[in-house]
């Protein structure tokens, strides 16, 4: 499984794509999220955006869901077949709610979602598969109330999505897989609905060493900055266009 980042900024960053990443394996692929900077990376990493068939939303604030009417109206006019939508299933209508003002009146008559994408309702702990890899989603904390889903695809990653740390889950989860990616806003402050990097340290070594970090704000969008952390810290900072290698 290769895993390209297509972005690792948080909502505010200007100087990097938003977060999201690009799993590729067997003849198939998954984007968790589809922020619109999207766009951009996947003319940068080579990857026509005709050729995205499979995406996942985790929650639905604006940085990771500004590029899903996009991709729906290129899918339609550019390419040949609706992407597939995997998302939990209370989050649909008010998806839709979202993107309905600009996508339900077109010069050929009303549209629903389902006109532009093949939504996959996920309950609470559901499953999806694709290519033989088992993704499980998962509620994270990242807002009281409001629904967010990280993802485990065994044996390759944890993906924590937006959230707070849920220690437990990660370890648990650390047996299972090759690596962690989690968010860490990296802000010298407490931001109730995200990580932080004293979070982070409280995971045992070997935890760590798997734990590569993303969504983070933009003093990190500097590549030598990151290299520092690197070598200071014994997790990581993956950087935009930064791909890894999952073996089975
Ligand atoms: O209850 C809340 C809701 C939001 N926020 C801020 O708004 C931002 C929304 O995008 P984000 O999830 O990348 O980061 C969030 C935080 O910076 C917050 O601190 N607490």
């Amino acid at each position: 499984m290769k895993i390209t980042f297509l972005g690792t900024g948080d909502m505010f960053s200007v100087e990097q794509h938003h977060n999201s990443m690009l799993a590729e394996f067997g003849d198939t692929h998954l984007v968790i999220d589809f922020p619109e900077s999207n766009a951009k990376a996947l003319k940068e990493y080579g990857f026509p955006m005709t050729d995205i068939h499979n995406v996942f939303i985790t929650h639905l604030h604006e940085d990771h869901i500004n590029g899903v009417q996009m991709l729906g109206y290129y899918a339609q006019i550019v390419g040949d077949r609706k992407p597939q939508l995997f998302i939990h299933e209370e989050l649909v209508d008010p998806l839709w709610n979202i993107l309905s003002p600009g996508m339900r009146y077109t010069t050929d008559g009303e549209r629903t979602m389902s006109d532009y994408y093949d939504i996959v309702p996920l309950p609470d702990g559901g499953t999806f598969e694709l290519g033989g890899v088992t993704f499980e989603t998962f509620r994270t904390q990242h807002v009281p109330g409001m629904v967010s889903n990280g993802l485990l695809a065994k044996p390759y990653f944890y993906y924590s999505a937006d959230s707070t740390l849920d220690q437990e889950r990660v370890q648990q989860a650390a047996a299972d897989v090759q690596l962690i990616f989690h968010e860490c806003h990296m802000h010298d402050l407490v931001i109730k609905s995200h990580t932080s990097l004293q979070d982070l340290q409280q995971l045992p070594a070997e935890v760590r060493q798997k734990t590569v970090l993303m969504h983070y704000h933009d003093e990190y969008a500097d590549a030598d900055k990151r290299a520092q952390f690197n070598r200071e810290h014994d997790l990581r900072m993956v950087g935009t266009l930064e791909s890894f290698e999952l073996a089975v």
